[in-house]
């Protein structure tokens, strides 16, 4: 693969401002505002629901926003989606592709529309589809349609892929895969949007991860300054018996700590972590003849800042 850019090349691939979108009453996006630079990597995460596929629709030209402004490669995804078309890439969830047709048969001709397509005899060795040459569409695991259809969003050499949740239900050998791929495309100069559910993946990939919240922006930054940026930084983890008293450990263990019991029997005491924190959290637990197992100390996931702005879980 070589790079994708082209010389006309804008700061910001994606533009999005004060964008609305509705399905009758329901607001599924609230005034969302996100600029994507170009040859970034960009994760969209969020709680079901949030807004995240009807934000990507928009940019890509499947729904038409009710308020605010949409531009992708400077063009209206609407009203220039002729322009648009041929230089992004879209990777939808489902659907979109004709069930009959067999898989390489489909690859080689949205590749010959393309004045400078992948190889793909290359690009169907790199996803592991030599197996569904002849296969119809129809009769391709989950995890094979899910490859075919990442190889059709790429193989025209597109300026910025949309992937909506590309990795999900895949293998672990297929994910690798996958990844490797994204990272191909995004050394090539190539724009990435993608939503995930996983945070691993996220972490992984992204230069830039957006979490969207009941239709809006609620952060943006790199995983690390998301971490970092947020209010305590490590926790010591350990498992012992639920149900223990957390204010008793929070004041136990130093002011301004708080112990917080994450799972039945998992627990996390979340502040400053000093030799003097360890030592009070583990006094504490002999007091009461309890044994912390897995002890550990931990640097601020993702998930937990996903869960501090969000106060739920990912999925
Ligand atoms: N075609 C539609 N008609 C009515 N409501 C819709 C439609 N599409 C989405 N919604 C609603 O809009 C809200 C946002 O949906 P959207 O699919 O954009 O969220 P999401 O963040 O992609 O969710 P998920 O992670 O579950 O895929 C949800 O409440 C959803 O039920």
């Amino acid at each position: 693969m070589h790079a994708a850019r082209r010389s006309s090349e804008r700061p910001y691939a994606v533009e999005i401002s004060g964008l609305v979108k509705r399905y009758g009453h329901k607001t599924a996006v609230q005034g969302l505002d996100l600029r994507v630079e170009t040859g970034s990597l960009t994760a969209v995460l969020g709680p079901n629901g949030a807004g995240k596929t009807s934000t990507i629709e928009c940019c890509e030209g499947y729904r038409r926003p009710d308020a605010g402004t949409v531009r992708v490669l400077g063009l209206d995804p609407i009203t220039e989606a002729a322009a648009l078309r041929p230089r992004i890439g879209v990777m939808l969830q489902s659907g979109g592709i004709y069930q009959a047709i067999r898989a390489t048969e489909m690859l080689r001709h949205v590749a010959s529309m393309y004045a400078d397509p992948l190889d793909v005899d290359a690009l169907i060795e790199r996803l592991g589809l030599d197996s569904c040459g002849r296969t119809p569409f129809r009769r391709l695991s989950g995890g094979q349609q899910q490859r075919l259809s990442l190889a059709l969003a790429v193989v025209g050499r597109p300026e910025l892929v949309f992937l909506d949740e590309p990795t999900a239900g895949l293998d672990v050998q297929a994910r690798h895969a996958t990844w490797e791929l994204i990272e191909q495309l995004r050394a090539d100069g190539v724009t990435v949007v993608l939503t995930t559910h996983l945070l691993d993946e996220a972490e992984r990939l992204a230069d830039k991860v957006a979490i969207i919240d009941s239709g809006r922006v609620i952060a943006y930054d790199s995983p690390q300054r998301l971490a970092d940026g947020t209010r305590s930084q490590d926790s010591i983890r350990f498992e012992a018996p639920s149900g223990m008293d957390l204010t008793a450990l929070s004041t136990a263990v130093a002011p301004g700590c708080k112990a917080v019991e994450s799972a039945p029997g998992s627990y996390r005491v979340e502040g400053e972590v000093t030799p003097d924190t360890l030592a009070a959290t583990t006094a504490w637990c002999a007091g009461l003849g309890i044994m912390p197992r897995n002890l550990a100390i931990e640097q601020r996931s993702l998930e937990d800042v996903f869960l501090d702005l969000t106060g739920r879980e990912l999925r």
